[in-house]
């Protein structure tokens, strides 16, 4: 079975937590993607989707499901996205595909996150996957050198620029046996807009395409 086909079982099984009449938070990613050709399938069904990207967007769009603003919704059921990494706390680390900000606002405001991973996301400890953080840039090089200080090693992200206008360093080589403390420390360095870990607002629902069929973890 290739990653990608592991991806697709996740993202259809993912509709299973769909409830009828209601609006989706669609997060980014190329397992969001196979869950946006599902929830396609069950339009008629739904109300709609709010987004966490210009790209998902545009594949909601063209695949007829409409789309919401969030500053029009108060709260929602459920938010599906990927990750990155994930650990057996639940807590994340996204952004690879620079979505970050966006992602964690709408998963903010849903009640639920199922998260929908292929076999290879799951770890122990995270932190072999590089860490985004979206810095303001002109705040670049300063953020970079505070992270530095955290014992990480920034890479920015080049050519690459956000939805919202901002830029990406990568963080090498953190240590991250307290995710929670390290989201918070980090987003505390002025100039960060916000960082990859998902750690106070992690998964509810876990969702993990194997050879062996769909596993489920729940918190
Ligand atoms: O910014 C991108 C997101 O956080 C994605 O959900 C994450 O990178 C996982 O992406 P994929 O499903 O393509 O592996």
């Amino acid at each position: 079975m290739t990653q990608d086909e592991m991806k697709k079982a996740a993202g259809w099984a993912a509709l299973e937590y769909v409830p009828a009449g209601s609006i989706i938070g669609v997060g980014t990613g190329s397992t969001v993607n196979h869950f946006i050709d599902a929830l396609a399938t069950i339009k008629d069904q739904i109300k709609g989707a709010v987004s966490s990207s210009e790209a998902s967007s545009a594949r909601l769009k063209e695949l007829g499901i409409p789309l919401f603003d969030l500053n029009e919704i108060e709260d929602f059921a459920v938010y599906v996205d990927g990750a990155d990494e994930i650990d057996p706390s639940m807590a994340m680390i996204k952004g690879g595909g620079a979505a970050l900000t966006r992602e964690k606002i709408v998963a903010a405001v849903a009640q639920r996150f199922v998260c929908i991973v292929d076999g290879t996301k799951t770890v122990e400890v995270m932190g072999q996957f590089p860490l985004p953080v979206e810095v303001i840039p002109m705040a670049r090089e300063y953020v970079a050198r505070e992270l530095t200080k955290l014992g990480g090693k920034p890479v920015y992200r080049e050519g690459v620029v956000t939805d919202n206008g901002n830029h990406i360093l990568d963080v090498h080589e953190l240590s991250i046996i307290a995710p929670k403390k390290l989201e918070t420390q980090i987003n505390a360095i002025v100039g960060v807009v916000t960082n990859g870990l998902f750690a106070e607002r992690g998964a509810d629902v876990l969702l993990i395409g194997t050879p062996d069929g769909v596993k489920t973890r729940k918190c």
